[in-house]
């Protein structure tokens, strides 16, 4: 099947245990699941890289040791992969989004942001997500050199327009009130 025309689609970026995943979870929880899909750039890739390289994809796409192993070579790979066609892993992560409201979970790239303000333009809300780097490290975050310096990371960190920042420190009421903007200003219709 192939995906529907969205509403909306909330372009998530922000760095690792800043709690992306946290924040989409909440907004499709208040959005119910019936309105709202989240999607993930990282999983075709992890996926297609557990093929290539006859790994365990459900151990990638989890969150211990197993994945962290893989990282550095997956990164490499998936922007091999991003050089040949900079829309690759985004055409397969909508492939089968059916509801109203997308949020992508993981941009990471300006090609990543491009490709869907190319395809659905009009639609996307730049989303970033904050928490200091002492919140992160409480949330299990170390810099990790390879990673945390390089593009995987800090490519959105420069130069594009974000329609909301969401500070995610911790303070619930904060986060639900930026949430409650957020969500309000998003089309209806
Ligand atoms: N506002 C919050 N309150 C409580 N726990 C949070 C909050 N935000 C994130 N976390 C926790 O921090 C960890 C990292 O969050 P996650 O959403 O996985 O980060 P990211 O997707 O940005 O790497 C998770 O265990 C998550 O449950
Ligand atoms: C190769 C990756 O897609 C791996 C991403 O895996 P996750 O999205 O699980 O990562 P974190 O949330 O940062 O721990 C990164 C990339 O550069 O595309």
């Amino acid at each position: 099947m192939t995906h529907t025309q969205p509403r909306a689609i909330l372009l998530f970026s922000g760095k690792r245990k800043s709690g992306k995943d946290y924040v989409a979870d909440l907004i499709q929880h208040r959005l119910t699941a019936e309105v709202c899909c989240i999607l993930r750039l990282s999983a075709p890739l992890k996926l297609q890289y557990a093929q290539d390289h006859d790994l365990d994809y459900e151990q990638l796409l989890g969150c211990g040791q197993y994945k962290e192993r893989h990282r550095v070579e997956m990164i490499r790979w998936g922007e091999m992969r991003r050089r040949q066609d900079s829309g690759f892993f985004c055409r397969l992560a909508v492939q089968h989004a059916t509801r109203p409201v997308w949020i992508v979970s993981d941009c990471r790239r300006r090609s990543d942001v491009q490709w869907f303000r190319q395809e659905f333009p009009g639609r996307c809300v730049c989303v970033r997500v904050e928490a200091s780097e002492q919140t992160r490290s409480q949330r299990g975050w170390r810099f990790t050199t390879g990673v945390d310096d390089a593009e995987s990371e800090c490519g959105l960190d420069e130069g594009l327009q974000f329609d909301w920042i969401l500070q995610n420190d911790g303070e619930h009421e904060r986060l639900e009130k930026q949430l409650e903007e957020l969500l309000s200003s998003l089309p209806r219709t």
